[in-house]
């Protein structure tokens, strides 16, 4: 690497159609003028960029539709071409970018791109997906599409809109139905984009070694249970529902500290053999031979490297792990995360 500069954060914000993402980017482009925008628009011509309010920093779009190869292909000459012209100062300079997806993408092709290829993950440092989740149609849009159910799935921030015009009960079914798909991830509730941008931006997800808050949240929420050879215990989510049927979160707690080896092939495993099965993987974990705990991410086919935190963030030592599968059997699942023990 012969760049000297940090690199750039980076935000992935999606969410379902109208779910408020667009909202949601004129209040942070109003607070953080310097920001890049990438949208990803979805048919011939663009129209969400004209929704934008005026922002000091440069705007790109990514042409091609919302097919999630095409997007990979167009969006690491995208963000090349805007590290290079802010370089050589035909652009104004940026310190963040958002990367705005269609409603109905599926960000994992998104995320790998940023943190695989090198050039790109050099210069740019992922920070987290925000998921935007509409209060009023979010059920009913889980219940059709499974493009809203991998964006909840993936998510680092959930963002609850349109808070104003739902019930609290509706409110309160949806966020049981999702902290369900995706356990841990922080909520917020949101009227018309007006929100702190750094309760949502700073998720810093993928450089947890950065803040061992985030990871404290996602460790928060009661919701592990111990796994033990032979009686495993996994969250089978809603029951009787068709489309999150097909979503299972295991999370789980292993007592005894792990040999990291074993750890890596286990999660190895997995992943590679069931990549289309594994949303997303978080774990914190206690290593034989370390004094401080390990911290490990995974989307989908991508496990990324291991980052060590310098403390722990509780009392509690205990290794700990979540699986958000796809489709995949639940005793597949059950005997690989078995491995673990
Ligand atoms: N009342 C209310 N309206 C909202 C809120 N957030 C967004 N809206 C409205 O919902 C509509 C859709 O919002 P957008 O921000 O364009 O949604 P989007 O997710 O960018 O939409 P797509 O780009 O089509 O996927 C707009 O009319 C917004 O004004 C909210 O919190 N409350």
């Amino acid at each position: 690497m012969n760049q000297t500069k940090p690199p750039i954060p980076v935000t992935l914000l999606t969410g379902f159609l109208g779910s408020g993402k667009t909202t949601l980017l004129n209040h942070f482009i109003r607070q953080l003028p310097h920001t890049a925008i990438i949208m990803n628009e979805f048919g011939e011509v663009g129209l969400d960029h004209k929704l934008l309010e005026k922002t000091q920093g440069p705007i790109a779009l990514l042409s091609g539709g919302c097919v999630c190869c095409t997007v990979q292909g167009t969006l690491s000459p995208t963000l090349k071409n805007l590290f290079m012209s802010a370089a050589n100062g035909s652009i104004p300079n940026f310190d963040r970018v958002i990367i705005e997806t269609t409603g109905i993408a599926d960000p994992t092709p998104i995320i790998d791109t940023l943190i695989n290829e090198r050039w790109i993950a050099s210069r740019f440092q992922l920070q987290g997906v925000v998921t935007t989740i509409d209060s009023v149609l979010g059920e009913l849009q889980l219940d059709s599409y499974p493009e809203a159910v991998k964006q909840v799935a993936v998510a680092d921030r959930l963002v609850f809109t349109k808070t104003d015009l739902a019930s609290s009960g509706q409110i309160e079914a949806l966020k049981l139905r999702v902290a369900m798909l995706n356990p841990g991830a922080p909520m917020i509730d949101v009227i018309k984009g007006e929100v702190d941008p750094a309760a949502i931006l700073h998720a810093s997800a993928y450089n947890p070694a950065s803040n061992t808050d985030n990871v404290q949240k996602w460790l928060d929420n009661g919701h592990f249970k111990p796994i033990k050879r032979g009686a495993f215990v996994a969250t089978k989510l809603i029951p009787g529902d068709a489309h999150d049927d097909r979503i299972r979160s295991y999370s789980l707690f292993i007592e005894e500290p792990l040999e990291w080896d074993n750890v890596y092939s286990a999660l190895n495993k997995l992943v590679s053999t069931r990549s289309k099965n594994i949303l997303r993987v978080k774990g914190i974990l206690n290593l034989k031979g370390k004094n401080t705990p390990t911290v490990i991410h995974g989307v989908q086919h991508i496990l990324y490297p291991p980052v060590e935190l310098p403390a722990w963030p509780d009392e509690d030592h205990r290794s700990r792990l979540v699986v958000i599968t796809y489709d995949l059997d639940k005793n597949i699942a059950e005997e690989l995360l078995e491995s673990f023990n």
